[in-house]
């Protein structure tokens, strides 16, 4: 596939992705942390899970989303979600002339830093993919890690059936093996699941240290940006929100899990996939 080439300028916007809801637990860091930076905000809600895709499926959107953000002008894009970094990121970063971020790595770091038996909850690909077990261990030696897919997280959280006693008891059944496993740190392994905090909260024993990516990934960020000179001074940043599914639905829930409202803008199918098409020939 041929590079596209593009000089990226520090005005320009950061591409945040997401398959839905997740990403935005990424976005709040990033608002909190890095304030004056534009940013565009896609959720691919049209084909949210990405926990039960194949690589090769992923590798398709996710050459989808960047080359679509391309076109936006963005500077740099991040991946606010694992299973696009566990199963994609090493691929596209080698395609395209940009920097990509992931969220792994980050978390993986913090998690080996936090404590040594680390559970990593997740979806069933990013569970499969040993991306954080690897990640964990290179960091840490000494670490145990235990990792357990959730399925069933990502469906409830995207319709905002937080407050529920059947996620609850979700939750309490996918968190027994790790209890049972006497962990002292907990990962966060999917962006959507930090939206679960407060019934997490409630599951969890205190003395259970608990890592969000999201944080050390802004870290991160802010790193490359210096080192690119691509940090924005400006002082009115803005945020756009595109998805591939139903703006209304998802202006609605991101409203209820994030106390703001916004503008959110489609983005079809059909062009993402032609994107796709146009950059494999
Ligand atoms: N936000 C997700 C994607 C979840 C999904 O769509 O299954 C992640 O971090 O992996």
């Amino acid at each position: 596939m041929a590079k596209i080439l593009q000089m990226p300028i520090q005005t320009g916007k950061i591409g945040v992705f997401d398959s839905g809801v997740g990403g935005l637990t990424v976005l709040r860091e990033i608002m909190a942390h890095l304030p004056t930076e534009s940013l565009l905000y896609f959720g691919d809600t049209a084909r949210v899970p990405y926990g039960d895709r194949s690589q090769t499926e992923l590798l398709r959107f996710v050459r989808e989303i960047i080359t679509w953000m391309q076109g936006q002008g963005v500077k740099m894009v991040v991946m606010a979600c694992n299973t696009s970094s566990a199963l994609a990121l090493e691929t596209v970063r080698a395609e395209f002339d940009m920097p990509i971020l992931g969220i792994i790595l980050p978390g993986a770091r913090a998690a080996a830093k936090a404590g040594r038996r680390i559970g990593v909850i997740s979806t069933v690909a990013t569970a499969n993919s040993n991306a954080y077990k690897q990640a964990i261990l290179e960091a840490s030696p000494v670490a145990e890690v235990w990792q357990v897919g959730c399925p069933d997280f990502v469906p409830l959280i995207e319709k905002n059936r937080i407050d529920d006693p059947y996620t609850r008891a979700v939750a309490t059944d996918y968190l027994k093996p790790l209890m049972a496993a006497n962990i002292d740190t907990l990962v966060y392994g999917c962006t959507h699941y930090p939206h679960l905090a407060p019934l997490m909260e409630q599951i969890l024993p205190p003395s259970i240290k608990v890592i969000n990516p999201a944080q050390s990934l802004v870290s991160a960020m802010a790193k490359e940006l210096d080192m690119l000179g691509l940090r924005n001074t400006q002082s009115k940043p803005d945020i756009d929100f595109y998805v591939s599914g139903d703006p209304i639905k998802f202006a609605k829930v991101s409203g209820q899990l994030m106390g703001f409202s916004s503008q959110v803008q489609p983005v079809s199918l059909s062009v993402l996939e032609g994107l796709a098409i146009a950059q494999s020939v």
